[in-house]
């Protein structure tokens, strides 16, 4: 009876060399075999023989190659049925193996969970498709739409670059939304309608709370988008930092006084400051009421309350810009004037996502145009590398989302002006205009350093400049610090929000507190934000410093054994393969880049406002 090991079946047969060939070939592949004719003629029999050899070698390769991919795939059950289970013997059943169910190979999980950490890692392939295709859908079959008719429109509180801004309210009275914020925006005003409705799907606590968008058309005033929100309150930031009051006038938005009536009977009284995420418990119920009657004791003044004030500010700053990040949202104009103060959370929340762009999908992603506050803006203008210009289309730029998000880490633009913001809260003197214009100036003169712009200012600061560089000194400086992970340069070298809320900074107790495992990680922290190539700097000036150990320096015979323990040089085979692959790389890269430009047009970024409801 002919056996398998024909290499007649190309590629197959290559494949189980070692285990089909002693099997009958009629168990094999069955009619694709073309048993006749290698059987019939001697010659043909010869031929085969002659080729076998040859065959076996080319075979056993492909088999390699074949099993690794076998292998592999096995590990997630992908393939022919016969090559993802074992079928034994179809002759004797009783050889068929029992099923252990799926096999798991070591090679099968590390491919898995590849995958899979890749299409969660930020901004979140798999997250941001649940989203598009299971939750808007099901959201906008559910959610209470609105048209024109239905609002009334207020007193005028804004007018931007991108609309105008009313108080509204709704015509028929709603118990749960009284006051309303009416946006009538241009073609902009599509994109804000996009990020509100993502935002209130994954963050919904990090800006002010979405109600509907639509668009309007009127013969007077053309196509318009109207965006509804519920009013969160009067004062932004901005409004807060004006008040010489700061921060005690936030002090009384988000501290309670809370009265505790003791086991005997007896109220005292003591202060809790709401953070996010907080849950009010009985005892604070009773400050609410304390609040409504007016009874607000005060705590002393002083740097150590201030600085409570201003971790708690900054504390859900970060925790909104966390949730947009975490989402591949970034904001690019975060100022004191897009952060209001919501007055039924007590937190303070971003508005104004016109300028936003979501990495997610490549929404908005327009690094060339400048639409950028540069009072508040990052050294770089751009999030994104000038070397990938412009939004991929959808599904270019979903697959690419994780490794862009990981090249430019985009969010640290939004880190540099909540940075900005927390310098501000803590300088009274730099809250002006004029003041941050030209703090930004001396930073620039400084390269961005904050410790050389420190040095330069602080021998003859004011009074009020040195009492910011106290409050940041507190707690062994901890604020300073914080403040300087968030001001650099390099946007690679800026902490990110979630890594920020986890600082020290934000611990209660004060760093002197902090216990082992806190210690290390502040270390943790440290060590990531090191500017490690000041220290390959410092290494080459030491090094390029001839002379004697006493000056610094190596001496002669060091410097000669370190060109000898140095590597010798690649030879020259290794070399060309480095440049090919350099080359190729670079290629890629372009190549990326202009098929991103080429899909880039007008008509293809804007996609997404056909999903926008009009007004019938
Ligand atoms: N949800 C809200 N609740 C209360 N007030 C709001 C809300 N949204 C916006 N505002 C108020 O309206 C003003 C303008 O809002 P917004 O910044 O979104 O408009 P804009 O046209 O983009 O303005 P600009 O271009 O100046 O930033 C804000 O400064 C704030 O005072």
């Amino acid at each position: 009876m002919a056996t398998v090991a024909t290499g007649t079946c190309v590629g197959l047969g290559g494949v189980k060399l070692q285990s089909f060939n002693t099997k009958p070939l009629s168990s094999f592949l069955g009619k694709k075999l073309n048993i006749k004719n290698l059987s019939k003629s001697r010659g043909a029999n010869e031929r085969y023989s002659t080729s076998k050899a040859r065959n076996m070698v080319v075979f056993a390769s492909a088999g390699e190659i074949f099993n690794l991919f076998h292998d592999l795939f096995l590990g997630v059950g992908v393939g022919l049925p016969c090559t993802v289970m074992e079928c034994g013997d179809i002759i004797y059943r009783s050889t068929l193996p029992k099923s252990n169910g799926i096999a798991v190979t070591v090679p099968g999980v590390i491919l898995a969970l590849g995958t899979l950490s890749y299409l969660w890692a930020t901004p979140g392939v798999a997250p941001g498709f649940f989203d598009m295709f299971v939750l808007a859908p099901l959201e906008r079959l559910f959610r209470p739409t609105y048209k024109k008719d239905d609002i009334v429109l207020g007193k005028k509180l804004g007018e931007g670059s991108f609309g105008v801004v009313y108080k509204a309210s709704l015509a028929k009275k709603s118990s749960k939304y009284n006051d309303l914020v009416l946006k009538k925006a241009t073609e902009y005003g599509a994109v804000e309608i996009w990020m509100n409705e993502r935002v209130r799907r994954a963050c919904a606590n990090s800006c002010a709370d979405f109600l509907y968008g639509f668009l309007e058309s009127s013969p007077k005033r053309g196509a318009e988008y109207w965006l509804l929100w519920k009013f969160e309150g009067e004062s932004t930031l901005a409004d807060l930092l004006q008040s010489k009051e700061f921060p005690y006038n936030v002090g009384s938005l988000t501290e309670y006084h809370s009265l505790l009536v003791t086991s005997n009977g007896n109220i005292s009284s003591f202060e809790v400051v709401i953070d996010p995420g907080d849950h009010l418990l009985d005892a604070t119920m009773l400050s609410v009421e304390a609040l409504i009657l007016g009874e607000v004791l005060d705590a002393p003044r002083g740097l150590e309350r201030e600085n409570r004030i201003i971790q708690t500010i900054m504390r859900q700053l970060l925790f909104a810009l966390e949730g947009l990040h975490s989402t591949g949202i970034v904001h690019r104009d975060i100022k004191p004037q897009n952060v209001i103060f919501s007055e039924d959370s007590r937190t303070f929340k971003i508005i104004d996502l016109g300028a936003a762009t979501d990495l997610r999908v490549g929404i908005n992603y327009i690094p060339k145009e400048f639409l950028l506050d540069p009072r508040y803006a990052a050294p770089e203008q751009y999030i994104m590398s000038t070397q990938t210009p412009s939004a991929p289309s959808l599904p270019v730029a979903t697959a690419l989302s994780p490794v862009l998000w990981q090249l430019n880490l985009p969010d640290r633009f939004d880190i540099y002006s909540a940075g900005l913001i927390f310098l501000q809260m803590a300088f009274p003197a730099l809250r002006s205009n004029s003041a941050l214009i030209q703090f930004n100036r001396q930073l620039k003169r400084c390269e961005y350093d904050l410790t050389a712009w420190r040095k330069t200012v602080e021998p003859r600061a004011s009074p009020d400049l040195r009492r910011g560089f106290e409050l940041l000194d507190l707690d062994g400086g901890i604020g300073w610090e914080l403040l300087m992970s968030m001001v650099r340069y390099k946007a690679r070298k800026r902490i990110s929000a979630k890594a920020a809320l986890a600082h020290p900074y934000f611990d209660k107790e004060g760093q002197l507190a902090l216990s082992f495992v806190q210690s290390l990680r502040l270390q943790l922290i440290r060590a990531t934000q090191q500017d490690y190539s000041d220290a390959a700097k410092w290494v080459i000036q030491l090094m390029a410093k001839s002379g004697t150990q006493k000056d610094g320096g190596f001496t002669e015979a060091q410097l000669q054994e370190l060109k000898e323990v140095a590597p010798k040089k690649k030879p020259s085979m290794e070399r060309n393969v480095l440049a090919s692959a350099l080359r190729l790389q670079r290629k890629i890269i372009r190549t990326i880049n202009e098929s991103v430009d080429e899909l880039n047009e007008r008509r293809k970024s804007l996609w997404w406002s056909k999903w926008i409801p009009r007004e019938e």
